[in-house]
């Protein structure tokens, strides 16, 4: 595992497909472990026994004991022939599993954006459909855990490059966060790293954090939420900036961080970390910052202007690159300004906002299971469902009672008077019941993988893909197995009671031995008691000794045989009883999931939403208080008021952190309505069902949604679109001429292969998806603060375009793209502290909208 960790660490990004690593790591190493082990026990025990049983035999029966060996050879040939037609069915198999493990990543990776789109349902669907592809392989699978590294991204244009210190810090522009609390994610979770609580303060209070800490009430305790979903988008930024500074490399590399804040936070943030007496030139570290502005320019030692295509187009301190700015940056950005504030301001603070802190970061508990036994084992035959239960049970009956039959006939043919006049008979009759044996044990090892794809049972398992394994492999496999060996217990007992029925008087001692130990192999002790069981098997065997002469000595070697069957039998049922247990501890974690994730569809709709409901586009928000949870006594956005006309096109802006993506979120229904009302098109959106809503507004994150499929399948996820308006689309925003150029095969239809598209080339991909939609209104959350300004500028024209008859309302950190809007609003600590034209605001000097504007021109 640690080869192919090594191996993934070692190329660069984007060479080799994580999905493929992850399966690698997954079910191959798992499977090689699993069967070596088997190999290693069994064959040289398997090779041993044939040895010494045809000894045996020869001893009674001479040369025709070479017959079992014929047999062994025969199908040992017969196993390596099928190898082929084995691994490439397993080879299927593994390209299945990585097909809907890359499939869901990127759909769970993005469960923001799926819900933006309201195309959940459609996604859940695809997810079991190609599950259901998997299944069909009937192979096992195992889960993949996803890991993140972050490495430089860029390929090397030079030979080679040399690090002094190979301690690197490095912080990406899409932040990684793990789902943990707001310290873990700063202080990483290496336990070899001591926790400073000193250092720690001064680097969150240096990244601006300790204000939004400080409105949190678990403050940095706080849960960020899968991929920091439960913060907003500057926070999650200046955590990842928080973690590279605390790390205190030598070396730290920044790319286009300060990009997603907003213009007075990027300053403090620039200010306090790499400003002239910023945290890391205290650290005396050497830093490299990527960035699209000009603003920081000035307090840099070194400044690398690079060309289109990656080359240095000048290079020197801010006095011999300035003439050379203005060639390279169009906008008016070239006159950087003086970035000023409190340079020497870096305090540790003294009001204790952070939670009281410990030596390290606490870990957070998985809650146990709380579902009992016996509900999952009914929840769990309930999603198999009864009918197939019962057919299974009738299978493993006729399989044990024919297979305990056979021998009880062959002691009854050798000890009759007509064993070979008759021979046809008893022959005839041995035949049918090995027939119906096979067929038995082939109808009931073939049951699980068609119990699996049962739809029941297939939603109940994606539900909570973390104990697939479990579910998929473990589960089926030791249900069948204990089905085989509880019924073959019953048969041989009964055989060998019918036979010797004082033998009956052992048997609960035998269960009862059998019981204790399966309580204590649930307690993890393995194989040592098996050893006894068959030990005891072998005293009632010998018991059974003193009877030999009482009865006919084929029925006591049938007896005697069975016995020792029986042992080992009841022995391997304990050990498949316990997996089963282990396994249904899956079960019983998927059920809790599934039962305690609070729905968002907390309250029925009040009205059938049959028809379309939004048809102008208008926006009331009347006194409205919303909150990211409804039992949260302080709402987000307090008494809220604002009125969009149809068509409009309103903006949002504020510092990180005040609101602006939670309000325009709203309109989706993401957040809760605390009180107050929001009307669209005169119609209480809190009436209406979420879907409806999702599926009549577009809206477009600062990420661009793009999923694993086709072209086609990614602008028109519910299939319904004619192709002519696809290709229309696509060409209005600009990207059909791109997509035709690297496609081979008919455009729509081809695998849509993210990497030929730029950021802003996705944006406009999305936009397009947008426009197929025919919303009337469009809600874009930061759409273009992660692109250059050329790139964002195009964009920004496609929106103005292309959605003209649109309400558009937009969050944007980049005032200058707002100036042409209708209306902007201006969001303080929760609440619009102004509203109005954006130029009617510029002429108000002491307008909070002049003062955001002020800073960025
Ligand atoms: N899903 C969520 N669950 C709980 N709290 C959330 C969630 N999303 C955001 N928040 C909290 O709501 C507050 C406002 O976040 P919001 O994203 O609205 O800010 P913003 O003004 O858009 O900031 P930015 O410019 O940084 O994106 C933040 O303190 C954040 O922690």
């Amino acid at each position: 595992m640690s080869v192919v960790f090594q191996h993934m660490m070692d190329q660069p990004l984007g060479s080799t497909d994580e999905s493929r690593a992850m399966s690698l790591m997954g079910a191959d190493i798992e499977m090689l472990a699993e069967y070596l082990y088997s190999v290693a026990c069994e064959t040289w025990a398997n090779v041993l026994q044939l040895a010494l049983a045809t000894w045996l035999l020869e001893t009674e029966v001479g040369a025709v004991c070479i017959a079992p060996i014929l047999v062994v050879v025969a199908f040992t040939t017969c196993a390596f022939a099928m190898e082929n037609t084995v691994s490439s069915r397993q080879r299927d198999w593994l390209q299945a599993t990585e097909k809907r493990i890359t499939f869901t990543n990127s759909i769970m990776g993005s469960i923001r954006n799926v819900k933006f789109l309201g195309i959940s349902e459609i996604m859940s669907s695809k997810i079991e459909g190609l599950r259901k592809e998997e299944l069909e392989i009937p192979k096992k699978f195992r889960r993949i855990q996803s890991i993140r590294v972050c490495m430089i991204n860029a390929p090397l244009a030079i030979e080679e490059l040399f690090v002094k210190y190979p301690d690197i810090a490095f912080c990406d522009d899409t932040p990684w966060l793990s789902n943990a609390s707001i310290r873990s994610n700063i202080i990483g979770e290496n336990p070899s790293t001591g926790f400073d609580p000193e250092w720690y303060r001064t680097v969150v209070n240096a990244c601006a954090l300790d204000i939004d800490l400080m409105k949190m009430p678990a403050g940095d305790q706080t849960l960020v939420g899968s991929k920091g979903s439960k913060l907003s988008g500057g926070q999650r930024q200046r955590i990842a900036i928080a973690r590279a500074v605390y790390a205190r490399r030598r070396v730290a590399c920044f790319d286009d961080v300060l990009s997603g804040l907003d213009n007075s936070t990027a300053r403090t943030v620039f200010n306090n970390v790499f400003g002239s007496t910023g945290l890391l030139r205290r650290l005396s570290c050497s830093v490299f910052l990527a960035t699209h502005s000009t603003f920081f320019l000035p307090q840099a030692d070194l400044i690398m202007i690079l060309g289109e295509n990656g080359q240095v187009f000048t290079q020197g301190n801010y006095s011999q690159v300035q003439d050379k700015l203005g060639d390279v940056f169009q906008r008016n950005d070239s006159q950087p300004i003086q970035v000023d504030g409190a340079e020497d301001d870096i305090i540790v603070p003294t009001v204790d906002h952070l939670t009281p802190i410990s030596d390290t970061a606490s870990p957070i508990k998985s809650k146990p299971p709380t579902s009992n036994e016996l509900s999952v084992y009914k929840d769990y035959f309930s999603a198999l469902g009864w009918p197939r239960i019962a057919v299974l049970i009738f299978v493993l009956c006729v399989e044990a009672g024919t297979s305990a039959f056979r021998y009880v006939w062959v002691s009854m043919w050798s000890s009759s008077d007509d064993s070979t006049s008759r021979l046809g008979y008893w022959l005839g009759l041995y035949g049918m019941l090995s027939v119906m044996q096979t067929v038995s044990l082939v109808i009931a090892v073939l049951a699980p993988m068609s119990f699996l794809s049962s739809p029941d049972t297939g939603s109940l398992i994606t539900r909570f893909s973390q104990d697939m394994r479990l579910v998929d492999m473990i589960l089926p496999r030791a249900f069948i197995w204990i089905g085989f060996q509880f019924f073959g217990a019953i048969a041989q007992g009964a055989t060998t009671i019918v036979s010797l029925p004082c033998l009956a008087a052992t048997l609960p001692l035998l269960f009862g031995v059998l019981y204790s130990i399966q309580k204590v192999l649930s307690s993890n002790v393995l194989s040592a008691p098996i050893t006894r069981v068959a030990g005891l098997t072998v005293l009632l065997v010998g018991l059974s000794i003193p009877f030999r002469s009482h009865m006919d000595p084929g029925l006591l070697g049938i007896v005697l045989v069975m016995m020792m069957n029986l042992g080992l039998v009841l022995s391997e049922l304990i050990q498949n009883w316990t997996l089963l247990e282990t396994s249904l501890g899956a079960i019983s974690r998927i059920k809790d999931f599934a039962e305690q994730t609070p729905h968002e569809e907390i309250r029925a709709p009040q009205t059938q939403e049959t028809t379309k409901w939004l048809v102008n586009g208008e926006i009331k928000f009347l006194d409205t208080s919303i909150a990211w949870n409804s039992s949260d006594p302080n709402p987000l956005l307090k008494g809220i008021n604002l009125q969009i006309g149809a068509g409009q096109k309103f903006g949002l802006c504020g510092r990180t952190g005040s609101g602006k993506s939670t309000l325009a979120l709203s309109l989706l229904r993401l957040n809760e309505l605390v009180s107050g009302q929001i009307l669209i098109d005169g119609q209480d959106i809190s009436l209406l069902s979420r879907s409806s809503i999702r599926d009549q507004i577009s809206c477009l994150s600062q990420e661009p949604f793009i999923f694993h499929g086709t072209v086609r399948e990614n602008l028109d996820p519910w299939g319904k679109i004619p192709s002519a308006q696809i290709v229309d689309a696509l060409q209005s925003v600009g990207i059909w001429s791109v997509l035709e150029t690297h496609s081979s095969m008919e455009v729509l239809d081809a695998k849509l292969d993210e990497s030929i598209l730029s950021q802003g080339q996705k944006q406009l991909f999305c936009l397009a998806r947008s426009l197929l939609k025919r919303s009337k209104i469009l809600i874009l959350d930061e759409p273009t603060s992660s692109l250059d300004p050329e790139t964002e500028a195009k964009v920004q024209n496609v929106i103005r375009e292309v959605f003209s008859g649109c309400t558009v309302i937009m969050v944007a950190r980049r005032i200058h793209t707002l100036l042409d809007f209708d209306q902007v609003a201006v969001l303080k600590s929760g609440e619009v502290v102004e509203v109005g034209n954006p130029h009617d605001l510029l002429r108000k000097p002491d307008a909070e909208f002049t003062r955001l504007f002020a800073l960025e021109s």
